[in-house]
Order: structure tokens, then sequence, then C-alpha cells
């Protein structure tokens, strides 16, 4: 095989970021915002390419199949992309079976921003890496259920390095879906050691419930039935109802973004942002592990948000719109 290119999508996690540790039930649905990987063979050494960084990676066929352990003691090559890049290739592929690569990967997705870049990252590279050293064959593009799943399963190997330890959500999100998903949790397994700034987040809610754990409980449940309203608001037939769903969505955004500021995941910089969509009647919400990052408010039919957009380039806020639901994983 020559090349093969995949795209992947990025996701929003609309309700139960955090709370789905614990095994709440949380909603999330993957953006129009993409990655691409395109594998290709080459005559020299492997390189990962990362126009967004401006970097490419070259790295020797030793380096690609140490352990983990072995690369730690490597300053050159320690990097979490490097480890990601070790962990799904040795799960792909033999030594004795390796060819050297050129890998370039892109995004539309903004990098560490809550929106699932580093998943997509990881199932972008494992579904291209699984068809170029044929270990997979969809049969005309398409790929099957136990494809998707075997990609998804070593995309979260490499979600766990940048992560430290991850529910699991956010690869599913970019394998699977094309809508949304509910209710999802894997358990918490692999503590790699490598800081992150969704690893510090995750870590502090569990420093917090350790020490208030029945507080914690009801915040979580509190989480959780947002979840179910949201859900029961767009899947029952409203009845002599006053209010939409989506305007019931725009309050569910208020109290859900208020409940993580009281799990200390919020950033003072966000305040700002929030304040301006509260002006105009949009509640954002925090979305993914927080302490930055993206907030995200629902686009309320017939109600013209000019004036808010003006308000955020005057402030130097960065904001797009982006339709919910793209593909998951596909060939290109
Ligand atoms: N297209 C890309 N090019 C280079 N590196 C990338 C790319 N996409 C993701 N990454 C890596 O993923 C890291 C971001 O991971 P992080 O988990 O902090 O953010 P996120 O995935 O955007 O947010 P969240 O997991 O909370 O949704 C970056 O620092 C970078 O190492
Ligand atoms: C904060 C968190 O709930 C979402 C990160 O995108 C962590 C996880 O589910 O792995």
């Amino acid at each position: 095989m020559n090349s093969i290119t995949v795209s992947c999508p990025g996701k929003v996690i609309l309700f139960g970021e955090h709370s789905v540790v614990y095994n709440r039930l949380a909603i999330v649905s993957s953006l129009s915002r993409r990655t691409t990987c395109k594998v290709s063979g080459s005559e020299k050494q492997t390189s990962l390419c990362l126009p967004l960084f401006e970097k490419t990676y070259t790295v020797p066929t030793e380096i690609l199949f140490q352990s983990l352990n072995e690369l730690e003691q490597n300053k050159d090559y320690s990097e979490p992309l490097i480890k990601v890049l070790l962990v799904i290739l040795q799960s792909v592929v033999s030594k004795n079976e390796f060819t050297n690569l050129k890998i370039e990967i892109n995004s539309t997705i903004p990098i560490g921003s809550g929106l699932g870049s580093s998943a997509s990252f990881c199932v972008s590279l494992a579904a291209s890496l699984l068809i170029f050293f044929q270990k997979i064959d969809p049969i005309e593009n398409k790929f099957t259920h136990e494809q998707l799943e075997k990609i998804n399963t070593i995309a979260y190997k490499g979600e766990n390095i940048f992560h430290g330890s991850s529910s699991g959500i956010d690869n599913t999100i970019s394998t699977f879906v094309k809508f949304i998903l509910l209710g999802y949790q894997k358990k918490l397994k692999n503590k790699n050691g490598i800081q992150r700034k969704t690893k510090e987040k995750v870590g502090r809610v569990r420093e917090l419930y350790n020490q208030y754990q029945d507080i914690m409980t009801h915040i979580f449940d509190a989480m959780e039935q947002i979840t179910v309203q949201f859900i029961s608001e767009f899947t029952t037939k409203q009845l002599n109802t006053e209010t939409s769903p989506l305007d019931k969505a725009n309050q569910l955004c208020r109290i859900c973004h208020d409940l993580l500021c009281s799990i200390d995941v919020s950033h003072p910089k966000l305040d700002p942002i929030v304040k301006i969509g509260q002006k105009f009647g949009m509640h954002l919400k925090i979305t993914g592990a927080g302490g930055g990052g993206c907030v995200y408010g629902f686009l309320l039919p017939n109600v013209d948000y000019s004036e808010l957009e003006q308000e955020l380039k005057n402030a130097n806020l960065k904001y797009f719109r982006s339709k919910l639901g793209g593909e998951g994983v596909k060939i290109l």
C-alpha cells in the first residue's frame, strides 16, 4: 500500500464531564471539526510531521520498538507524542513486519481545548496504521463494527498516555459516532504518571471527592440529572410546554456550568466569556476537563447573535460555530 488517509472528529461533552468518571451518565457529541492522518511508506527513517506545531520528529526503528520504560530514559524521545506513537504502533505491528513510514497529522480542532484533539490524534493514527499494515481490511472504505472496536481499543491506549487516565469517552466518540452517545463509562486504569492538564483536573476532582464524598456524590447526581433532563427534553413529545427544548438546554448549561465551578474546574479567564454570553441570553458552559479550554452554548433559532459575536471579537476572544454529530472515523 502506498498511502492511506483517514479522518475523525473532535467531540463536545454536552453534559456529564467529570461525573462520568464516577459512573454517572454523560452526553457527548462529535463535532464537524476533524483530524486527518496520512500514512505513507518511506525510504528513510520514520517521521511524524505535525504541521500545526511546525514540527517533524524523526524516530529510528530501534526507538519505535523500545518499551516505555526504556524510552523514559531517553530525553530526546520522551515527549508524550512519541510515547503515544510507540504505544499505538506497537499495538498494530511487530518489529519484523515494520517498514519505515511518513506520518502526517493535521487538524481543524483547537488543540488542548477540551474538544478531544488528543483522542482524535490517537484514533486517526490507530486507524491509518491498522489499514496500512493490513491488520484490518475495510470493504469499500467502510469499517465493520469489529474493526471500529479494534481502532478504539488501540486509540484508548494512546489517550491514556495523553491523559494519564481516561474514561474513554473521547476516543469512543471520535471512532464510532454519527450523532450522540449516551452514558458511557469505562473503568479508570493505567496511570502512566504523565502530567497533563486533563489529568491534573481529574486528579483535583478526585481529591475533592476523597475529602467531601457526601457532597460530591450529590453534585455528581445533580450533573447526571441534568443529562437525563436534557435527553428527555429531546426525546419526549412536548405537551403544552411554553419553553422549547433548546431554551431548556440553555438553562441546563447555566446550572451545569455552576456545578462545574463548584468543583473547581473553571478558570478566571472563562468568566468574562460567560458574562458576555449571559448579556445576550446565552448560557455558556465549560466542556471537557476545564481549567481553561472552551465553553459552549446553544444557538437558539431566530436569534441574531451578531452583537454577541462582535463583543467576543472586541474582547479578542476566539469562537466558532459548529454542527453537532459529524461522522466517526472514515477513510478519505
Ligand atoms: N493535530 C495535532 N498535532 C499535534 N499534536 C496534537 C494534535 N492533536 C492533539 N495533539 C496532542 O494532544 C495534546 C492535547 O491533549 P489534551 O488532552 O490536553 O487536550 P484535548 O484533547 O484537546 O482536550 P480534552 O482531552 O480535554 O478534550 C497536545 O498537547 C498535543 O500533544
Ligand atoms: C474530564 C473528563 O470527564 C472528560 C475529558 O474530556 C475525563 C474523562 O472522562 O476521561
